[in-house]
């Protein structure tokens, strides 16, 4: 029996802002079993690391979350206070950034930062194995020499490196999650796609889940099990990713899909959706999409809710792409 991870039950977060109070994220529930990837993308702005945050425990004001669940191991974290998910955070999950400075020490030598880190949540380690499960992690993640990294300081490697060695201290005391917000967008393309691999083979040994963050929705399509799409503030659609990509359902889904670059053929310009994503203060009634959207009729003027599809398919729109199917569920 597959064992649920995270289940996070229709969460909602607000900020207040000197305009008003926003919804950033808004109904949104995901569930990720022990081990498995899932693929959140979308826009920017569309709440996709505030999402992240607030799993972590690290909404501060003005965000709040006001409502839902979200349940780790069973146990609703927004019932536990600021030590406990200290305790958490770091052993159990662990949040890795697209700037590797958010994690480590600039004035501390890498084998130091590593060290501390097994010490501070492990007892009776000594420095010396502390120190050999260092240099074996940097290792697993495609560092080369790892003795020689390990006494440098953060400046003195380049910026895929410190990224390998932020992952690796993440990965350092095996927590079940790991939540990655776009760590691998400020690198050049080979050195994402090399880090993505063996992101995936230690998420894979060790049967850590990991959430992983993301505009691009090539960067997770061979990376994740499950796909998360979101747009202002809601889940659109979401699924395996065989579901998502090979029978996209929603059309902002489509859009991103067409917008790929394999997806265009070569000297055409790129295919984009239309329009921009309106500021959340000033969404439209009802679906948020519908300004952007070749489907949008009067209907569109209410909001339509997540409706289950076939296997683990869901979709918000009252009209998906779905004429080949036969059975649509009720709301979730
Ligand atoms: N401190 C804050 N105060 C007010 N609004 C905020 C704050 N932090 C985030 N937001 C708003 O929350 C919304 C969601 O932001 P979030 O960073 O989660 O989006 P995202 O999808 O991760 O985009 P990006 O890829 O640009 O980070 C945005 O509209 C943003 O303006």
């Amino acid at each position: 029996m597959s064992e649920i991870l995270l289940d996070v039950r229709h969460l909602h977060i607000q900020f207040v802002t000197k305009e008003g109070t926003i919804d950033v994220v808004n109904d949104v529930s995901l569930r990720l079993e022990k081990g498995q990837i899932l693929g959140l993308v979308g826009e920017s702005g569309s709440g996709k690391s505030v999402t992240g945050f607030s799993i972590m425990g690290l909404i501060d004001k003005p965000g709040q979350v006001v409502g839902g669940q979200i349940l780790f191991n069973g146990e609703d974290l927004r019932q536990y206070n600021p030590k406990q998910m200290r305790a958490l955070r770091g052993n159990r999950m662990a949040m890795i950034f697209q700037d590797p400075m958010m994690t480590l020490n600039p004035v501390l030598r890498i084998d130091t930062q590593m060290i501390e880190t097994i010490q501070a949540h492990e007892k009776n380690v000594s420095k010396q194995q502390a120190w050999e499960r260092a240099r074996d992690m940097l290792g697993q993640m495609g560092i080369p020499s790892p003795e020689t990294r390990l006494s440098a300081y953060p400046h003195q490697l380049s910026g895929g490196m410190r990224q390998r060695v932020a992952i690796a201290i993440a990965l350092l005391l095996k927590p079940d999650l790991i939540i990655a917000d776009e760590p691998t967008t400020a690198l050049d393309v080979s050195i994402q796609a090399q880090i993505l691999s063996e992101v995936q083979k230690l998420s894979q040994h060790y049967g850590t889940a990991l959430i992983w963050i993301t505009h691009d929705l090539s960067v997770v399509a061979g990376l994740a099990d499950h796909l998360a799409v979101m747009y202002a503030g809601k889940i659109v659609e979401q699924g395996t990713v065989d579901e998502v990509l090979d029978n996209p359902q929603h059309p902002y889904t489509v859009g991103l899909i067409q917008s790929l670059p394999m997806n265009n053929e070569r000297g055409k310009r790129l295919t984009q959706i239309p329009g921009i994503t309106p500021h959340l203060l000033h969404l439209p009634p009802g679906c948020a999409f519908s300004t952007r959207c070749p489907r949008a009729t009067d209907q569109c003027k209410q909001a339509p809710e997540l409706q289950k599809l076939i296997g683990e398919h869901s979709v918000r729109c009252f009209f998906p792409n779905a004429a080949h199917i036969v059975e649509v569920g009720g709301a979730i």
